[in-house]
């Protein structure tokens, strides 16, 4: 390369670094200089949806979680909370992206968005993957059952003993819920939706589905006449400790000041009573809220 071609070059840059100034502002330089250096480095991402007007999430079409609605629109808990406090952070829009629940950490560390926002419960395996948020809110499990309960199915125990067929979301606690309750692999069938769940349920294919209360009330009500019922919720107790099954969000390792800024607001949301207004319609009550002993550190630390 001569002298003079690598003049020109960097005067060329120079220009049009100079350029993005003078239309963009500081912004837009930020945007530009992330985008040359990888973008992925820290505050890359925040930076860098702030400069888009816009963040990429990642969710699993579990409703009432994430999920999209029968007029397009996507929404949920998780998706409402995270767009208020990304608001909150000067971040207006989302753009969101459907992948098997299983499949969401994996996509997020592929960079094909850059937080999930599907209620994911924080635990020690996924910890090593990803980044959570603090925890959004806490959830019991429960079964989705044929109506009247034949079975009297109400833990795992009951599954195993019974040598019951059970239903579990590929990818979701419920498989190891269920695995470390003593549930041989043979009665555990994966499925990959709720709504697949549900009909492994209505055909007798098994005798059980396990998911959160919550998203199995959202089932059950949007389909009436099923003639399923959901059973008691609960928090399994796994080597004689109860479990603390408590959702948050999620994003790539490096992306620290992105977490810590969503916190700060999270908490927020959550202090001043807003968060109770946004999760209501979805299902969710004050008794969802997690208590001040629940915290990232001590559930990506569990067993
Ligand atoms: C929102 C949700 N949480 C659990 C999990 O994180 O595995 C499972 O119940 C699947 N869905």
């Amino acid at each position: 390369m001569s002298g003079n071609s690598w003049t020109r070059r960097e005067f060329f840059r120079r220009s049009a670094i100079a350029g993005a100034v003078a239309l963009g502002g500081p912004a837009l330089l930020s945007a530009c200089t992330q985008t040359s250096t990888g973008g992925a480095g820290a505050g890359g991402t925040l930076e860098r949806a702030r400069s888009a007007g816009t963040m990429k999430v990642g969710i699993a079409n579990e409703a009432p979680y994430g999920f999209t609605d029968s007029t397009g629109k996507v929404t949920g808990e998780s998706v409402e909370v995270g767009r208020a406090v990304l608001k909150n952070l000067g971040i207006n829009d989302i753009q969101a992206t459907t992948v098997d629940f299983g499949s969401l950490i994996p996509a997020l560390n592929a960079n094909q968005f850059d937080m999930v926002t599907a209620g994911m419960f924080i635990n020690a395996q996924r910890c090593q993957n990803a980044a959570f948020s603090t925890p959004d809110y806490t959830a019991p499990t429960a079964f989705l059952v044929p109506t009247g309960n034949p079975d009297g199915v109400s833990t795992f125990e009951d599954i195993k003993n019974k040598n019951l067929r059970l239903a579990v979301l590929s990818g979701a606690v419920e498989q190891g819920y269920a695995q470390k309750s003593g549930v041989p692999d043979s009665q555990i069938q994966v499925f990959d939706s709720q709504n697949t769940l549900l009909q492994a349920v209505t055909a007798d294919r098994v005798d059980a589905a396990a998911l959160t209360n919550i998203s199995l009330n959202d089932v059950v009500a949007k389909n009436p006449g099923s003639n399923v019922e959901v059973t008691k919720g609960f928090f399994p107790t796994i080597d004689g400790k109860q479990t603390v099954s408590a959702g948050a969000f999620v994003f790539r390792k490096a992306d620290t000041d992105l977490v810590n800024a969503f916190n700060g607001e999270l908490t927020k949301l959550h202090q001043s009573g807003q968060w109770l207004q946004i999760v209501t319609p979805f299902g969710f009550t004050q008794d969802n809220l997690p208590g001040a002993d629940v915290t990232t550190e001590k559930l990506c630390a569990a067993a």
